[in-house]
């Protein structure tokens, strides 16, 4: 080995213009962008010319051993000791045949470099003539002065190149995470997430780790290629373990023999995979409400494509985590919001079911199932208390608008100057008692379905403005001059013969075509055969649940009243019934009279303590209804155990009230007060 000969570096600069012409590549190419490769290609052949040489180039240290990234000339073997020497010395070095100047890379970070597996770079070129007519002093200067220019023209060009790479990357993790916000199943949310990773990052694979913290585990998903898609580790294992313990991002790799015991190589096996590099960082979220935030997981890259990863493959992966994490997040929260919409609407839609199993219901309640699939208006016809609005309801519950809002609007109580406002809104200071802008009840049915009850009884005016937005499928607010689109399915009900009306010209014929595409009659309650002791048990269990007494039986004397009763009023008279009955009527059993099925007057009162109670009660209303109310109270209160609170509940009003109320009913109040403060202090 030839031991090369450290030149000393002259002060001035050698005045031939090499710098005048490398600072005008350098210029051309800052303008003309061009990449690493073609500065090279059209600085070096300058670089050696201006050294008088002909043979030579650019040559860089990858994992140890010297290649030549751009060459001139004749590819004769170079001598790898003499470059490695100049290197070692950090001087231009020459033997009789070669000279090599390191480029000063000082500045550059590991991080800053373009490939993180070359270690360093240097100009070599073989020396014009072997005649030793080199003024090794001046050449040293020169050759000095073009590895500067080269190192500094390679500098802007990486560190662009570097800029260009990372607003790329940024763009498409953010493009990634603009997707992800939109899936809403967790399995290709996660599925996706690892994709952009294994696009992003140039590795054949990526996994994100979930933490069970409970159980200690990491879940890894998603786990392709795996039988059942489920692969788990403890959560202290490995390089994944590592980052979930340390919170820091961490880089593996098998050819800089990191320590092989911190694979945990159980995963390859799961996978049939050779883990060969890899990246982990940790995936931090906060979730909704809480001030802290907490590590749910990592996210995992395997094997660059082309090596090792670096640690600008570890800055996007964070990014990514990041990102990764608040999706992760969202979805969670998104998932138990939809879960909690859905018992709410599933309670509100139980809260009112269609009971009954008579023929009719058992038709009705088909069509129903039907006519919710479709957006077809609803016209439902029945007798007063049939149960009209519990069909809206059930049809609504049914459709696909269940999760928008169910808005029942009485259209025999609005006044027609009333009417238009109630129905579409107004703007503020519309009319003298504008004072706000209101929305009316077909905005807020919006996405859901507006019941117009007692339809048949809306003034012709009305009639009209309702016809116009069936027709239009807007609303103006009155003061107005907006058309608001309204999406809303509009189910109407009346127990008026409509068609008679029509006839008598007092409904709109138009009107009754739009609103009846698709007509649903309840029959009275009385045709409803046993339907009427079903809904009585229903009613008599709801109404003691309330109450908080066993529910009673009826026994066939209730029963055979209930079913000849002629029920006027339908489910809403026999309701009003049971409800009575089931405050007044202590026994165990009821009977026939206990439901005073017709009036006071022409059945024997109730048994029990209240039928003598209410066989006492005095003549004049005013006090007959004091005697019943100190009794009733009496009751609620004997009912609760003495319990104030309780019994103020049951009878719907505040403890203070409750006190209000018996100190006005003469009742003693004094000592459940003092016992009620005891309880209290
Ligand atoms: N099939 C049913 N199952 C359970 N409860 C019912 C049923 N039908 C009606 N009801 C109850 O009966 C009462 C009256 O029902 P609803 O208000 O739906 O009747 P309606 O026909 O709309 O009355 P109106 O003609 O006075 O507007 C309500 O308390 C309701 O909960």
């Amino acid at each position: 080995m030839t031991h090369g000969q450290n030149l000393p570096y002259p002060d001035e600069v050698g005045p031939d213009g090499i710098e005048v012409r490398l600072s005008l590549e350098i210029f051309k190419t800052l303008q003309s962008n061009f990449s690493r490769s073609e500065f090279l290609v059209s600085a070096i052949p300058g670089v050696l010319q201006s050294m008088g040489s002909q043979v030579g180039g650019l040559v860089c240290q990858r994992r140890g051993k010297w290649d030549r990234e751009c060459w001139v000339g004749e590819k004769t073997p170079f001598p790898d000791d003499l470059v490695s020497e100049a290197l070692d010395n950090g001087l231009p070095t020459c033997n009789e045949e070669w000279f090599a100047a390191p480029l000063d890379a000082g500045h550059l970070s590991d991080d800053d470099l373009p490939d993180p597996s070359v270690s360093a770079s240097a100009l070599v070129f073989r020396l014009a003539s072997r005649d030793g007519s080199v003024d090794s002093s001046r050449a040293s200067s020169r050759v000095r002065s073009a590895a500067n220019l080269l190192a500094g023209a390679l500098d802007r060009i990486d560190s662009h190149d570097r800029h260009v790479r990372r607003i790329e990357q940024l763009s498409m993790v953010l493009k990634a995470a603009a997707q992800w916000q939109q899936i809403g199943e967790d399995e290709t949310l996660l599925e996706c997430i690892a994709n952009t990773a294994t696009r992003l990052l140039r590795c054949e694979r990526a996994s994100i780790f979930l933490w069970d913290r409970r159980r200690s585990k990491l879940i890894g998903r998603p786990a392709l290629g795996v039988e059942g898609r489920s692969l788990e580790v403890d959560d202290d294992a490995g390089v994944v373990g590592e980052v979930l313990r340390t919170g820091e991002a961490k880089i593996w790799s098998f050819s800089s023999r990191d320590d092989e015991r911190r694979v945990n190589r159980s995963v390859d096996e799961s996978l049939d995979f050779k883990t060969r590099s890899l990246v982990a960082v940790p995936m931090v979220s906060r979730p909704v409400g809480e001030q802290r935030e907490e590590t749910i997981g990592v996210f995992e890259a395997i094997n660059h494509v082309d090596g090792e990863f670096d640690s600008l493959d570890m800055s996007v992966l964070s990014d990514l985590a990041l990102h990764a994490a608040v999706a992760i997040e969202s979805l969670r929260t998104r998932q138990s919001l939809r879960e909690s919409r859905d018992r709410l609407v599933s309670d509100a839609a139980s809260a009112s079911p269609l009971l009954g199993s008579h023929r009719s219901i058992e038709m009705i309640r088909n069509s129903a199932k039907k006519v919710a699939a479709t957006d077809l208006n609803v016209l439902v016809l029945g007798s007063n208390g049939t149960g009209k609005e519990v069909l809206a309801r059930q049809v609504h519950y049914e459709s696909k608008r269940r999760h928008g809002p169910f808005i029942a609007v009485n259209c025999a109580a609005l006044v027609e100057s009333l009417l238009e406002s109630e129905l579409f809104g107004h703007e503020q200071g519309a009319f003298t008692d504008a004072q706000q802008t209101r929305i009316g009840k077909f905005e807020l049915a919006k996405g859901g379905t507006l019941f117009l009850d007692e339809v048949g009884d809306l003034s012709a005016g009305g009639q009209a403005k309702l016809l116009r937005v069936l027709e239009d499928k807007v609303v103006v607010r009155v003061g107005g001059a907006t058309a608001i689109p309204v999406d809303v399915r509009v189910i109407a009900a009346t127990n008026q013969p409509l068609e008679q009306r029509i006839a008598e010209k007092r409904f709109r014929e138009d009107l009754f075509f739009r609103l009846n595409v698709v007509s649903l009659t309840l029959p009275p309650l009385s045709q409803r055969g046993s339907d009427v002791i079903e809904l009585a048990e229903h009613f008599l269990a709801q109404f003691c649940y309330q109450i908080g007494r066993p529910v009673p039986t009826l026994d066939d004397t209730a029963r055979q009243a209930l079913l000849s009763h002629a029920w006027p009023g339908n489910i809403r008279e026999l309701r009003n019934t049971i409800e009575r009955v089931s405050y007044l009527c202590v026994e165990q059993t009821i009977e026939a009279d206990d439901l005073m099925l017709n009036g006071p007057t022409g059945a024997r009162a109730p048994r029990g303590s209240d039928s003598a109670f209410l066989a006492s009660l005095p003549h004049t209303l005013g006090e007959a209804t004091r005697d019943f109310q100190v009794a009733h109270i009496e009751r609620a209160i004997d009912m609760s155990g003495g319990n104030m609170t309780a019994a103020a509940e049951r009878l719907g009003l505040h403890r203070s009230n409750l006190y209000r109320k018996m100190r006005q009913l003469g009742m003693p109040t004094s000592a459940s007060e003092a016992a009620d403060e005891n309880d209290l202090g």
